[in-house]
Formats: structure tokens, C-alpha cells, sequence
């Protein structure tokens, strides 16, 4: 399938020299939802500006589509929505105004049932002749994602929808991204919240020093990066672990009261049974066992380090 968006080779060096984005790679499918992860300066804001044609690239292609986003930048732009941070519309202006004038920027025909929709589908109708500065600010929010839509984009980006947002907002504001790619629209949000992206993202690209690390399916990525842990609460302490449990990845808790098994993946299921096994010969009994899944954030801080730890 030919990908939504495009980039190839990016790179973007600041007027002052800074280099934000070192040779970024990336294939965009219809239809999915990609999250980008990365530290506060990663190059997130860069590489999706230079999608969007606000900035230019040092070097490389865009294509949007199909076209290249500074040659055809009309073209490519007409396919985009962007969802900023912040409102930065005349808040003593109207929800259906400031959503109506912004379809007329894209030089699309008024057309007031399509804004209807876009209102309703994001619970703001009833608030369509209120002033924004009249709204909450999870509705602002909320208008910010309409406005992007009022020119029907096939491809939305979201930069960082749900900073600073309280839980249920953030909650809500998944929910209009999951009906948004019913909808069939593409879907890239950069996020600081690994929580963000393990909820709703199909694919997940983490980006570090302008650099893109890695991008992957999420599952594939938590199964292929994510580690296990299997904990045995023993009936009586151990002093040490035995010779014989060895060959198995096992610590023992500092109070020699319980057993700590660590495995990747799908080859824990065959251990576990050996290693149970092989408690059982050994006449150590537990009283209790847990099992913990490393999360994206785990699989993240180990990628980026303690700079992203620090943010997470
Ligand atoms: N106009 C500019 N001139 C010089 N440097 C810039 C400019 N804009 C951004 N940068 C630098 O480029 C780097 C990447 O910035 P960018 O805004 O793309 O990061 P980000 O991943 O979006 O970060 P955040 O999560 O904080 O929004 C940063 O070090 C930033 O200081």
C-alpha cells in the first residue's frame, strides 16, 4: 500500500546552527493511528511542521499524498489538519464562527451541515454560540480539533492533545481519536504520555536527538521489548539460591522471601513450567505468585534513558 505520508531522508538545521532533525525516515499508512514519542526537544514539533509546510526542511523529501509538500504545498496542506497545543483564535468569537472560518481558510464552500456534524461529533453543539472564552478548557480543546477538521483532512495531526488535561478529559479526547480513524482519517499525535500511546496507538516511533530510534507496532514492540516477571512469595526465606536453579534467570529478594523470575516474551511459558518443577524438586514451596508485564513506559526509559525517564 502507497503510504499517506512520506519522509524520507529529513534533516533540519536551525538558522543558529542546531541540527532537529538528523535523517528522519518514516512511512505514514491510511488509516493509522501513530504516536510519537519523545523528550521536550526531541525534534517532535520540527518533523511534524515541516509535514505540514510551516517549516522548511535543510534536506530530504515530503511527500503528502503523493505530493511533495513544498512544491505542491496547496495541495498537501488541503489534505492536513493540525491540532495545536493552544488556542490562539479571537476567544470573544463564536464555536460555529471560529470553526466556519476556518473551513474558508482552506478555500473550501461554506457548508453548514458538515460543521453541524463536526460540532455534534465532539459534543459541542450545544455550545455552537457560546464565545470561547465562555468555554471550559476541555472544550477549547475540543474546538481546536474541529476547526482542523472543518476542511475534511485525511490526515490529522495532534500535537500533544492531552497536555495538561485532566483524566477524564484525556479519556474523552481518546475516545474523538478512536471515532476520528472510524471516520478513516489518519491519525499522528505527539505525546510525552506513554500511557497515551499504549491506549490508542496502532504503531509507536520514539524520537531522540532529531533521531528517529525506532518505530514499530505497538503489540509487536511490548512483546518484543517488553520483559515478564514471574514472583514467588516463598513459605519459608531463603539464604541462597540453589546451584541447581541456576540455568534459570532467577533473583532472589533481598530479604530471601521471595523469588524473582525474569523472561521475554513468548519463551517464558516453557521455563516456567521447568522452573516450577524444579522448585518442587528442590522442596522450596511458595504461598503466592504475581506476574508483571513491563510497560511501553519501561521499554521507553530504557530506549532513551534517564532524560526520558525524567519526563515520563
Ligand atoms: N526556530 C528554531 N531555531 C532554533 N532551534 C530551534 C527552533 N525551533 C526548535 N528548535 C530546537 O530544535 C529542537 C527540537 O525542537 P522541537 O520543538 O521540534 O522538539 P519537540 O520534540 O517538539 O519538543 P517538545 O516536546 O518540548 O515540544 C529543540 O532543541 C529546539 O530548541
Amino acid at each position: 500500500m502507497t503510504p499517506v505520508v512520506s519522509i524520507e531522508k529529513l534533516t533540519k538545521t536551525y538558522e543558529n546552527g542546531f541540527e532537529a532533525l538528523k535523517g528522519v525516515d518514516l512511512d505514514i499508512e491510511e488509516g493509522e493511528i501513530l504516536a510519537l514519542l519523545g523528550p521536550n526537544g526531541a525534534g517532535k514539533t520540527t518533523l511534524i511542521s515541516i509535514v505540514c509546510g510551516l517549516v522548511n526542511p535543510s534536506a530530504g523529501k515530503v511527500l503528502v499524498g503523493g505530493h511533495d509538500v513544498i512544491r505542491e504545498f496547496r495541495k498537501t496542506r488541503a489534505m492536513i489538519g493540525l491540532v495545536p497545543q493552544e488556542l490562539t483564535t479571537d476567544m470573544f468569537e463564536t464555536v460555529w464562527n471560529t470553526v466556519s472560518f476556518s473551513r474558508g481558510v482552506h478555500g473550501r464552500k461554506p457548508d453548514p451541515a458538515l460543521i453541524e456534524s463536526i460540532l455534534k461529533d465532539l459534543s459541542l453543539w450545544p455550545k455552537k454560540d457560546n464565545m470561547l472564552r465562555e468555554l471550559s478548557g476541555g472544550m477549547k480543546r475540543r474546538v481546536l480539533i474541529a476547526k482542523a477538521l472543518a476542511h475534511e483532512p485525511k490526515i490529522l495531526f495532534l500535537d500533544e492533545p492531552t497536555a495538561g488535561v485532566d483524566v477524564n478529559l484525556r479519556r474523552e479526547m481518546w475516545q474523538v481519536v478512536e471515532k476520528l480513524r472510524a471516520n478513516g482519517v489518519t491519525i499522528i499525535l505527539t505525546t510525552h504520555y506513554i500511557e497515551e500511546a499504549e491506549e490508542i496507538a496502532d504503531r509507536v516511533g520514539v524520537i531522540d536527538g532529531g533521531k528517529l530510534l525506532l518505530v514499530e507496532e505497538k503489540t509487536a514492540l511490548m512483546q518484543k521489548l517488553g520483559r515478564k516477571q514471574l514472583r514467588l512469595e516463598l513459605s519459608e526465606p531463603l539464604k541462597a539460591l540453589p546451584e541447581s536453579l541456576a540455568l534459570y534467570n532467577l533473583a532472589l529478594s533481598d530479604d530471601g522471601a521471595a523469588l524473582i523470575h525474569e523472561y521475554q516474551g513468548e519463551e517464558g511459558q516453557g521455563s516456567i513450567a521447568s522452573l516450577l518443577a524444579a522448585l518442587a524438586t528442590e522442596n522450596i514451596h511458595f504461598r503466592d505468585l504475581s506476574t508483571r508485564q513491563s510497560s511501553l513506559e519501561d521499554i521507553f526509559v530504557a530506549l532513551v534513558g534517564e532524560k526520558a525517564g525524567e519526563k515520563a
